[in-house]
Formats: C-alpha cells, structure tokens, sequence
C-alpha cells in the first residue's frame, strides 16, 4: 500500500513558518504583507475558498481584505478595483478568484493586475518568467505540489514526470517547474494515444485533468509517485444519500485501486487542496519582501 502524502499537514507546518517570518518581519521593518482577495458573484465553492483565505491570511499575521462584489458587477468595475489595488501601498498580493461570471473576460482581468502582485501567477508575465527560468510569482497549486514532491523524494533529478492536463493554471506550470527540477517531462492530454500507457511509464505522475476518478490503478507504474489535483464533487455512495442531493470529493484518480500500486499518493481531500492556499501565503510574503529589498528572508523558504 501507498505512503499518504499528507498535503494538510505540510500546509499547516508552511502556515506556522510563514506566520513565525511575517511576525518577526513586522517588528524587523514594520512590514505587514496585504493580501486582496475579490470575489464576484455568489458560487457557493468560491465563498468558501475566499473565507479560508481571509482567515488564513489573518491567522498569518498578515492584512487581509475581501472585497465581495455582485454577480451583476460589470467588467469596467471590476476592472477599477483592479486598479485601485495595484496603487494601494498596503496591498502586495491581488487574486481574483475564479471562476469569474460569464459576461466578464478573465483574461483581461488577469492582465489588468500588477505582476508584482498577482500571487496567483497567471499574468502572462508571469507565465514568461516561470517559462524563461527568471524569478516571478509561481501559480499556488503546482508550487504546492512541488513542494510535497521534493518533500518525499528528496531530488526529482532525472525521473521521467507525466502531467495529465495542460492548463495554464496548472498543467502547463506544474510542467516548467517539474523541468527545472530537473525531470524528464511529457504533458498529455485528453487527446494523447494511449494515455494508459503513457502514464505506466511515469515516475511522477500528476493527474490535473478535472474528470471524476480519470486515472485507473492499472494506469500507475508500480512504486510511482501520484499527485492528484482534482477536486470533484460527485453523488455520495449511499444511494438514499445521493437521492437526497449529497455529495463526497474525490480526486482525477482512482484513489484505492492507484494506491494498491502506487510508492506514495496524495489523497483527496487532504492533500494538493490544503497546499494551494499556503502557498497563497507564502506567495504574498514573497511579493512584501520584494517590494521592500528583503528577497534574503525568503531563503528559509527556498
Ligand atoms: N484565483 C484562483 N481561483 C481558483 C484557484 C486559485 O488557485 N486561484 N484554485 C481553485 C480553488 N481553490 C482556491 O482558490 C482551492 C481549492 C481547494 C482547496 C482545498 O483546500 N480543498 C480541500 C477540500 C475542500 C472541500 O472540502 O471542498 C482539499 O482538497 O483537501 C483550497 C483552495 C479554483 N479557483
């Protein structure tokens, strides 16, 4: 059976080293990292999201603001507030949560947001410097998850790594970082021949391809490492249950039958999802420290 990468607990350990840096920051220099999170409309899963991040953010140590707007805001404001964060001395890190409403164009959200602050690391500049190897801001959920890799298995130096998905906010990211770790890196997609095949000659394989349950055991090289990033709600086993409309998550893996073959595994829930807001956090002291000169305090993060 599979070791349990226990992303919760890594994220709670980050938490603690990030509030110890921003408490001993703020007598050091008198700097508190902000933190801006807007939320537009009422999606019940970015609600929850966004408070954790206020509360995580305030537990840090750190200024938090939530700015939470009407499904109905237009774009114009959205983008006004957008602007007014990236001149807001107080203000290092800037998300827009997403998914954003239909009517409003994310991508010219994204762009409108400082580089330095956008802590998510969608900007395209970002994307350009992650690409280029130049310091920027890394996308929370594949920086996650390099985190718990390195964690296990020490070096990734030469193991052939496998990304089922090529998204920009992790397929495509979690690709370059696992590159300048020193991976042999394929990206597959739903369109690879022979997915199954190509994942059995995986070391590292990170699933990020939000389909229920994609990745069967049988697709799993024997003693690889699984990281899954999916988070689906799907009906609850219970039929009577799932007659009354609950819900349980699982990941794009099949969790049993992959750790019945796997060398370790990440489950879900507990293990990217917690990673993606730590990282969040370390991601705005990231953003402070460079604002202010102070990159040489983020070494213990490094
Ligand atoms: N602007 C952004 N929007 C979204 C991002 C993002 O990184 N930036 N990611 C996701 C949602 N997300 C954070 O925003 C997020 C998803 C999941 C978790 C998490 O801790 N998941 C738990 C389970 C939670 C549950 O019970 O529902 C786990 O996997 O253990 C945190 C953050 C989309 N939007």
């Amino acid at each position: 059976m599979a070791h349990i990468i226990d992303g919760k607990a890594f994220a709670g350990g980050l938490r603690e080293r990030i509030g110890a840096k921003v408490a001993d920051l703020t007598a050091r220099h008198g700097l508190k990292p902000g933190l801006a999170v807007v939320l537009v409309g009422e999606d019940p899963a970015s609600q929850v999201y966004v408070r954790n991040k206020g509360e995580q953010t305030h537990a840090a140590g750190m200024h938090s603001v939530t700015h939470r707007l009407e499904a109905s805001t237009t774009q114009a404001d959205l983008l006004a507030l957008v602007h007014s964060l990236n001149a807001d001395p107080q203000i290092h890190g800037i998300l827009v949560q997403l998914p954003l409403p239909a009517h409003i164009d994310s991508n010219a959200v994204l762009a409108a947001i400082d580089p330095n602050k956008d802590v998510d690391g969608f900007h395209v500049v970002n994307a350009g410097r992650l690409a280029v190897g130049l310091p920027g801001m890394v996308p929370c959920t594949p920086l996650g998850c390099l985190m718990l890799l390195k964690d296990h298995l020490g070096s990734l130096k030469g193991r052939h790594a496998v990304v089922v998905g090529r998204s920009n906010i992790v397929g495509k990211p979690m690709a370059q970082l696992l590159l300048q770790a020193d991976c042999t890196v394929t990206i597959a997609h739903s369109r690879t021949a022979d997915l199954p095949a190509l994942c059995r000659t995986a070391d590292i394989l990170v699933a990020a391809v939000g389909r229920p349950e994609m990745v069967k055991g049988d697709w799993v090289k024997p003693g690889a490492v699984v990281i899954d990033v999916g988070i689906n709600r799907v009906p609850a086993r219970d039929p009577e249950a799932a007659a009354a409309g609950k819900t349980r998550l699982v990941g794009d893996v099949a969790y049993e039958e992959a750790a019945a073959v796997a060398g370790a595994i990440t489950p879900v829930p507990g293990g990217v999802g917690p990673m993606t807001i730590a990282v969040l956090l370390l991601n705005t002291l990231t953003a402070a420290c460079r604002s202010h000169g102070l990159e040489d305090e983020l070494a213990e993060f490094a």
